[in-house]
């Protein structure tokens, strides 16, 4: 049961083979056991995602690793369960024991070699696995498997890839003219490898699943990472119960200062969505000309107005608040930069504060001003906010690297938003989300998650428990969202609608 509520560690290809070692040793298990399992673990999820494989033919394409290997086993036991199966076989001078151990449990008659340079016919009607290449890729597949892995990719039925597309080297930047398999779903052992979670990559990796391979956890407990792979189980484990005897001061009071004219709204979606998750009470700080719709339309919300009609040029006090939001909607007029220096500069120490948008432009433009910043600050940018607080990045590591360096000179949190959003710590912790989808990526989006992570921060959570569980619950809010509504229509509005059933969600996978 531990293993359920630790954080996931993402373990690089040479930390899950050690894993894989202790294991053994720890369970008392052969290493062609642990592949059984493996195979058997995956051979469910497929049966699961198809139904019944009975009625499916495969066709097994396996290398001359443990991957291979895995693909053997999976290719009987699919046969085992009715599934019509041939294995591909890639010729090689030399086989890993358990792939040859693997060999010799298909009947021959099922197996059929083939040279890189001579990808086999497959019947279009078979649903490719794909088992040529895993963790132990070495290096960039050569020209020699391109035929092949086009082959695969112009299949015209489902192809599955067995823990990572073939060609995929796990632990680093792939070029973008690299040779890689590109999977209809892909089923990872153990947890996300690190190159999967990129953006750079996401040519090769849509949908994936992490099959849990009963990894001894006092090995992964050894592993040092600073990657980490946020789940449903931990994240139900973060959340805080609520006390029966509750009131509303109980929860805290978040502040949301922003808008501007023609921008209200991205106000009323950050303070609708920190009313929907859990705060006890929610203040906005806009603009005057914003005062009289917010009014008549979220009478939950009480509103404070500037002096002046279009834009903030006044900052509110904020000692009565136990978290504050900034920059939804704000604009950069003058004024505004103005009131927002005057703002950080009346910080202490304990101000609970995330800092969005605008915010983050005046910010990037006034860099003096981080140190101002209270510790454990959550900042949210956007891709073209990161660039002008951190600078260009060549690729994704650099890009990470980069953030690293300024959330630990700096002591801040990074929420660096997109498809599996990573938020950084002020140790250079970095977290990957498991939740969300395309339909996200709409206007207000972003205004939402400000209030999410403004709200969990009103209530008392850790900085860090308030950023990563607020980004899980605004992409579980989203997954929500697209069963009723569907990616295309999905708008920011309907996220806040859906909190409900994401907080309802998470909190039933807690044990109490
Ligand atoms: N915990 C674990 O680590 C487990 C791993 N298992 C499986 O084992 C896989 C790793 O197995 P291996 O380490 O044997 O590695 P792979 O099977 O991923 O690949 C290694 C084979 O590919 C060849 N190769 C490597 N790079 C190449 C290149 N650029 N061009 C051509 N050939 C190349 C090697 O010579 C070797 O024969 C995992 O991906 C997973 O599928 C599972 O069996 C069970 C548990
Ligand atoms: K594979």
């Amino acid at each position: 049961m531990y293993s359920k509520v630790v954080k996931m560690k993402i373990l690089n290809a040479i930390q899950l083979k050690e894993v894989d070692q202790l294991t053994i040793a720890a369970q008392h298990i052969s290493s062609l056991e642990l592949m059984e399992r493996a195979s058997f673990a995956l051979t469910q999820a497929i049966e699961r995602d198809l139904k019944d494989v009975s009625g499916y033919s495969f066709a097994v394409l396996c290398g001359s690793g443990n991957n291979g290997g895995d693909g053997l086993a999976v290719a009987r036991m699919l046969q085992d369960k009715g599934a019509a199966v041939q294995v591909y076989l890639l010729k090689a001078s030399r086989y890993s024991d358990d792939n040859l151990q693997n060999q010799k449990k298909v009947h021959p008659d099922f197996i059929k070699s083939f040279e890189a340079g001579q990808p086999p016919e497959i019947s279009k009607d078979a649903i490719i696995l794909d088992c040529l290449f895993g963790a132990g890729l070495s290096r960039p597949l050569d020209e020699s498997y391109r035929a092949l892995i086009e082959s695969i990719n112009n299949h015209p039925n489902y192809i599955l890839s067995a823990d990572l597309p073939s060609g995929l080297q796990a632990d680093v930047i792939n070029a973008a003219d690299a040779i890689v398999v590109k999977a209809t779903k892909i089923y990872t052992f153990h947890s996300p490898k690190l190159a999967m979670l990129l953006p750079q990559h996401q040519e090769w990796v849509d949908k994936y699943e992490v099959i849990d391979i009963g990894l001894d956890p006092q090995a992964i407990r050894q592993q040092h990472v600073d990657h980490y792979y946020v789940t449903e189980q931990w994240a139900s484990a973060k959340l805080k119960a609520r006390n029966r005897f509750a009131h509303k001061g109980s929860f805290g009071h978040a502040l949301l200062i922003g808008g501007s004219y023609g921008k209200i709204g991205a106000v009323r979606l950050s303070a609708t969505a920190a009313a929907r998750s859990g705060c006890g009470l929610v203040t906005v700080y806009i603009p005057g000309c914003g005062y009289t719709p917010f009014q008549a339309s979220v009478p939950e919300i009480m509103v404070l107005t500037d002096s002046n009609n279009n834009h903030i040029a006044n900052y509110p006090a904020i000692k009565p608040y136990t978290a504050i939001g900034v920059g939804i909607g704000m604009g950069q007029e003058g004024p505004t930069g103005t009131a927002f220096v005057k703002l950080m500069r009346s910080l202490t120490s304990d101000t609970r504060l995330v800092l969005d948008a605008d915010a983050l432009n005046l910010l990037a433009t006034r860099q003096d001003l981080m140190a101002n910043l209270p510790p454990n600050t959550i900042l949210t940018p956007h891709p073209k906010e990161l660039k002008r607080l951190i600078g260009e990045w060549t690729d994704d590591m650099e890009k990470i690297e980069k953030v690293q360096n300024f959330t630990s000179l700096h002591q801040v949190i990074i929420i660096v938003k997109g498809a599996n959003t990573m938020t950084v710590l002020p140790n250079g912790g970095l977290y990957f989300n498991s939740t969300g989808n395309a339909g996200m990526a709409t206007g207000g989006s972003g205004d939402v998650l400000t209030g999410i992570i403004t709200s969990l921060l009103a209530q008392g959570y850790a900085a860090e428990d308030a950023a990563i569980l607020a980004v899980f619950l605004h992409g579980a809010a989203g997954d929500a969202a697209r069963k009723e509504w569907g990616e295309e229509s999905l708008i920011a509005s309907d996220l806040i609608t859906s909190l409900g059933k994401a907080f309802q969600h998470l909190r039933s996978s807690r044990i109490f």
